[in-house]
């Protein structure tokens, strides 16, 4: 019998998961699986570590409570746990705020202050903290840690840090924080693998998922970001804003009435892709869809992509390097396209055939930037953190 460690990712449209054996090495995959959500629908496609499919198939009803998930989930996994014995549980937890930005056992405490965090993270402090409370009341002896989205950012200084707003509000927390921390970390640690050598490089790292965000990056640090406070800021994403002049904000308030919980779901769930499209937030529909409004929505993200690298470089002082990840950056050839065409000013030269046949490096030999796409693993690094925490 072996042990055998659970990482939960609670992303804005999916949940992933992995069980790892733990053994004197790095954490070994048993299991991989997602629930994703796509445009209303919920599937479970799960494989084994040697990659034979253990499950593809919907999940739930389209309209089950949230709070079912973690319960039938976890159900799953503890059926497909055979001989193996899990011994812990870590789980992403995307806003830490000013307090955790270690990985920690997620007690009593711990929960309730990372839930008083919720209106900083709506669309996924619930989502992370209800699979804690599902497996805290099913077994209880289960230690549960929780790793943090914000650790990766956690040395960000002023001016990064800071907004143009009086001090007062920054004592009390009012920050750029930063998220897909645990993602960056990964990125860093396998470029440290793969080019130990350019780990000076300045390095621009894209998360593109449903929720987006760039890492400026340099000797496995970050030292930019483009969400703040919240995971609002920065990027078009799935169904969120990205950066909206706060001016749009109190006009709505003030002149059209709405009210805070119709803000927050206008900004979190009623914009972005979706929003601009009136079509999907997903990128694999807007890249199918014919409708005008779908090719718009897609410009103005790979514009406002293009326009935050260089506001990246600006920080770093220069681009050397730049990496794809995400589930748009890892599998949306259009967008690295597009994007790596508005880059061209800056010395970047593409390889289309690189591109298109899912190479790792996607620029020419000429380019002055290097261009590569690189599979992240939030999941692995949940399990390496817990593995530490351990012992
Ligand atoms: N083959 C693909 N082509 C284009 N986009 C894809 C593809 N696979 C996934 N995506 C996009 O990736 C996004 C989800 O990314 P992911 O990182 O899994 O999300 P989350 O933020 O929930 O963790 C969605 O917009 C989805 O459309
Ligand atoms: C922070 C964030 O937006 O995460 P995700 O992309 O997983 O929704
Ligand atoms: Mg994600």
């Amino acid at each position: 019998m072996t042990d055998a460690i659970l990482a939960l990712n609670a992303g804005s449209s999916s949940i992933k998961f992995g069980l790892f054996e733990i053994g004197s090495g790095d954490p070994a995959l048993l299991v991989r699986g997602e629930i994703e959500e796509k445009d209303g629908a919920r599937r479970l496609v799960a494989r084994s570590g040697a990659g034979q499919s253990l499950a593809d198939q919907r999940w739930g009803s389209q309209r089950a409570e949230q709070d079912d998930l973690p319960g039938d989930l976890l159900g799953w996994i503890e059926a497909h746990l055979g001989q193996d014995r899990l011994v812990a549980a870590g789980h992403r937890i995307v806003h830490g705020g000013r307090a955790y930005f270690e990985t920690c056992q997620l007690d009593e405490r711990a929960i309730a202050a990372l839930t008083a965090l919720t209106p900083l993270a709506p669309l996924h402090q619930p989502r992370s903290l209800a699979p804690v409370r599902a497996l805290a009341r099913l077994r209880p002896d289960l230690p549960q840690f929780g790793c943090f989205d914000t650790a990766f950012h956690h040395g960000l200084a002023p001016p990064v840090s800071r907004f143009a707003i009086p001090r007062a509000f920054e004592v009390r927390g009012i920050r750029r924080y930063g998220f897909h921390g645990l993602s960056y970390e990964f990125i860093a640690r396998l470029l440290a693998e793969i080019a130990p050598g350019d780990t000076g490089k300045r390095t621009v790292v894209a998360h593109l998922g449903n929720g987006a965000s760039l890492c400026a990056m340099r000797d496995g640090k970050s030292l930019d970001t483009t969400m703040g406070f919240s995971a609002l800021d920065g990027l078009v994403m799935g169904t969120r804003c990205g950066a909206l002049d706060p001016g749009v904000l109190l006009y709505l308030q003030q002149v059209e009435g709405l009210s805070i919980a119709e803000l927050d779901d206008l900004l979190y769930r009623q914009s972005g892709l979706l929003g601009v499209s009136g079509v999907s937030g997903d990128m694999r529909t807007l890249l199918a869809s014919q409708d005008p409004h779908a090719a718009e929505a897609i410009d103005l993200f790979v514009f406002r992509l293009a326009r935050e690298i260089t506001a990246m470089a600006n920080t770093l002082g220069g681009l050397d390097r730049l990496v794809f990840t995400g589930g748009i950056g890892e599998h949306a050839h259009q967008i690295r396209a597009l994007a790596a065409r508005r880059l061209e000013w800056l010395g970047l030269r593409f390889e289309d055939k690189a591109n298109l046949d899912g190479k790792q490096r996607i620029s020419r030999d000429d380019s002055r930037i290097e261009v590569l796409v690189l599979a992240t693993d939030e999941e692995l690094t949940i399990a390496r953190h817990v593995c530490r925490a351990i012992g």
